[in-house]
């Protein structure tokens, strides 16, 4: 049996799936928790992959791994391949001023048409900018910029710092693809090349005496070398000549569309740290107004994307204010009505992404004698969460995506009480997979293709099929406060 493994390095921790390259069978898992914050320390990440693949049995019987990770997060390395700053990552929003200041400067439309996104403070273009504007003296020893997958394969393939690392500071070694380029707002889908020119003006060069590296951007199913002669992963005797090979890796969303294997017609809502709502697309996207992103997917099509900075954690942050696990939270959910008795939660916990609102708390609407109970309160979270998916959904068919099913992924996917919710908030069928680590079957599946040159033929059981069930009167109270 050839396995073959891939990895979702996500916001809250790390996940390996190792899969029969022939079957698609899961054959072995891992995990390992990542630290809070918004800003953090790559190291940690790559104590997690160490972790969470030790934690699945090691490498020793893997012919191939992929590493999927979470978009955006900037990771600036000097000259020595040494990590200057704690990365901020996607969900940090302290460069919303920068965000502006660059569409100011440039024009939505420019940008739109340049990187296929207008960006927002998640995206690391946006990032590099308040690094220059907050911290110069850490901004003039960047040498090269990476994305969390980008660092921790180029790691995995043994770079690094010297004495931490057997092959050393090796920047050109530097890779990403196309999916994960697409988050950074300074490489265009259409053309498949970066805007260095807008790097250099959103960033610029002068005073560095050298032109930033940027990681190499290698085609769908190909590969990007071999894991390194780590301690940690030792290559095996078993490994053969070749090493264990690895892939070029991909943006999460991406990872999972491809560990999906998302079709025409298919919607992916993902409820993570983050809520993503995606579909994979024959032609770019681009939306000057900023609410769909252009991306790019992990096969060499594209991947028009909505994404919300809160999802899962409304309901963690919910579950633990009613003193009550997830079960109990969505049995409380289930017993409401649609509509929660009036009571709406405006769910902007860590500010807004979708809608652009960095600023903004959360807001519970609606409050009476009689609405403020607890099951209402419960159900209010879980249809705060989804209405913000559904205009998601909305704003990918005004760009022209047909959505005939939704697949339903994320750890929150796997509560009752969200996958009934979503079939009253969706207007489509919501289908809901076995649960599973999709992002990191995504990256599975990609690391066979680099290992055979050709994309395995997995399928995905889905588990449970919701029929639409519209309670229209959740969108209209959730309308009614968004515009109020
Ligand atoms: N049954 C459940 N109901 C609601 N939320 C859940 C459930 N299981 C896990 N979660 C939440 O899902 C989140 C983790 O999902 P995951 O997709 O792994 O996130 P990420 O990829 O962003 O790290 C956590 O916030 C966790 O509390
Ligand atoms: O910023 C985005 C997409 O643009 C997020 O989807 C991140 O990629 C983080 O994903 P999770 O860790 O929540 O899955």
């Amino acid at each position: 049996m050839t396995l073959v493994a891939g990895v979702d390095s996500s916001t809250q921790s790390c996940k390996v799936v190792v899969r029969d390259l022939e079957t698609g069978a899961t054959v072995r898992t891992g995990r390992a928790s990542h630290p809070d914050g918004t800003e953090v320390d790559p190291a940690a990440w790559w104590t997690a992959l160490v972790a969470a693949i030790t934690d699945a049995g090691g490498l020793d019987d893997v012919a191939a791994i992929s590493i999927a990770g979470q978009q955006h997060g900037m990771v600036v390395l000097d000259g020595e391949g040494r990590v200057i700053r704690p990365a901020l990552l996607w969900n940090d929003t302290r460069s919303a001023g920068a965000a502006a200041d660059l569409i100011a400067e440039f024009g939505a439309a420019d940008l739109a048409e340049r990187t296929g996104s207008v960006p927002v403070a998640s995206f690391t273009l946006t990032k590099l900018r308040w690094l220059q504007q907050n911290e110069p003296q850490n901004a003039a020893r960047v040498a090269a910029v990476a994305l969390p997958h980008d660092w921790l394969t180029w790691r995995l393939r043994g770079y690094g710092p010297a004495g931490e690392s057997p092959l050393g500071p090796v920047l050109a070694e530097l890779t990403t693809d196309r999916s994960d380029a697409s988050g950074t707002s300074y490489w265009s889908p259409a053309t498949g090349t970066y805007d260095r020119a807008l790097l250099d003006a959103a960033f610029g060069n002068s005073g560095k005496g050298h032109e930033l590296v940027l990681p190499t951007v290698i085609a769908p199913g190909a590969h990007a070398g071999t894991v390194g002669r780590l301690p940690e992963f030792p290559t095996p005797a078993g490994a053969g000549a070749t090493g264990i090979v690895v892939g070029a890796g991909a943006g999460d969303n991406a990872g999972a569309a491809l560990g999906l294997g998302a079709a025409a017609g298919d919607v992916v809502v993902s409820i993570g740290t983050s809520g993503t709502v995606f579909a994979v697309t024959e032609t770019a996207v681009r939306d000057e107004s900023g609410t769909v992103a252009g991306f790019a997917d992990a096969t060499g099509l594209f991947l028009p994307l909505v994404a919300t900075l809160n999802a899962a954690r409304i309901l963690d942050v919910v579950a633990g204010l009613l003193g009550v696990g997830h079960e109990e939270l969505g049995t409380l959910a289930l017993t409401a009505e649609p509509g929660s008795g009036g009571l709406v939660l405006q769910p902007y916990f860590e500010g807004e992404r979708t809608p652009n609102r960095p600023d903004a708390a959360a807001t519970l609407f609606g409050m009476t004698l009689a609405s403020t109970t607890r099951e209402n309160l419960a159900r209010a979270a879980v249809e705060g969460l989804l209405c913000g998916l559904a205009d998601g959904l909305g704003a990918l068919r005004d760009r022209g995506v047909s959505a005939s099913r939704i697949l339903l992924v994320g750890g929150a996917a796997q509560n009752a009480a969200v996958g009934v919710i979503a079939s009253e908030v969706f207007d489509v069928p919501v289908s809901i997979p076995e649960p599973g680590e999709y992002v990191a079957a995504g990256a599975a599946r990609q690391a066979g293709w680099a290992l055979t040159g050709e994309l395995p033929a997995w399928s995905t059981a889905i588990a449970v099929e919701h029929p639409v069930r519209t309670a229209a009167v959740i969108g209209e109270q959730y309308r009614a406060v968004a515009s109020a």
